[in-house]
């Protein structure tokens, strides 16, 4: 079976707002994005996304809910990227930016900066906005563009899950 790393991406929302930072290091540097990273040997896939949340924007969110799964392949690796992709409306702690991501900003649904931002994010992001549930399989072919994008909408995590598999 082929390698995987394993991700999570956390999403905070606020009266029609989502909290992006951006990225000042490593994969996606110089890009806004939600806060999240490597799951851990041992780590929960949940544990991480909260561990992540608060290690990059100092909030602690009390009821993450999954919403979809994001398969990355590219031409030009051997390894593909599974990130789980979860929300959360409720949140405590002080808000900050961290070495990681910053600044952080809360951005109307509206402004949301995709031109700086993963090409992917404009398929999947309005379905992760509206609270549904949705897989997204993203193969690339440089760095910047995508070969081939299937974006499904579900019922449930469940069919989403899937794609982790
Ligand atoms: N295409 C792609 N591949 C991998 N990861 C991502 C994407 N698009 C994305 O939006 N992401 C997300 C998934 C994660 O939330 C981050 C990447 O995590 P990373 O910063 O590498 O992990 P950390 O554990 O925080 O890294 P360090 O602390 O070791 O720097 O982007």
């Amino acid at each position: 079976m082929a390698t995987r790393k394993l991700f999570t991406l956390v999403f905070l929302k606020r009266q029609g707002s989502v909290l992006l930072g951006l990225k000042t290091r490593g994969l996606g540097k110089g890009l806004w994005n939600g806060f999240g990273g490597k799951i851990e040997d041992g780590e929960s896939v949940v544990n991480c996304a909260r561990r992540e949340l608060r290690e990059e924007c100092g909030l602690m969110a009390s009821d993450l809910k999954q919403l979809g799964v994001v398969k990355y392949e590219a031409d030009f690796e051997e390894c593909a990227s599974i990130v789980h992709v979860f929300t959360s409306s409720k949140f405590e702690g002080e808000e900050k930016a961290s070495e990681e991501m910053n600044p952080i900003k809360w951005y109307k649904y509206h402004d949301i900066p995709y031109m700086q931002m993963w090409p992917d994010s404009v398929s999947w992001y309005p379905l992760m906005l509206q609270e549904k549930f949705f897989s997204a399989h993203v193969i690339y072919s440089t760095e910047s563009t995508i070969r081939e994008s299937i974006i499904q909408e579900y019922g449930s995590i469940n069919n989403a899950l899937k794609l982790a598999q």
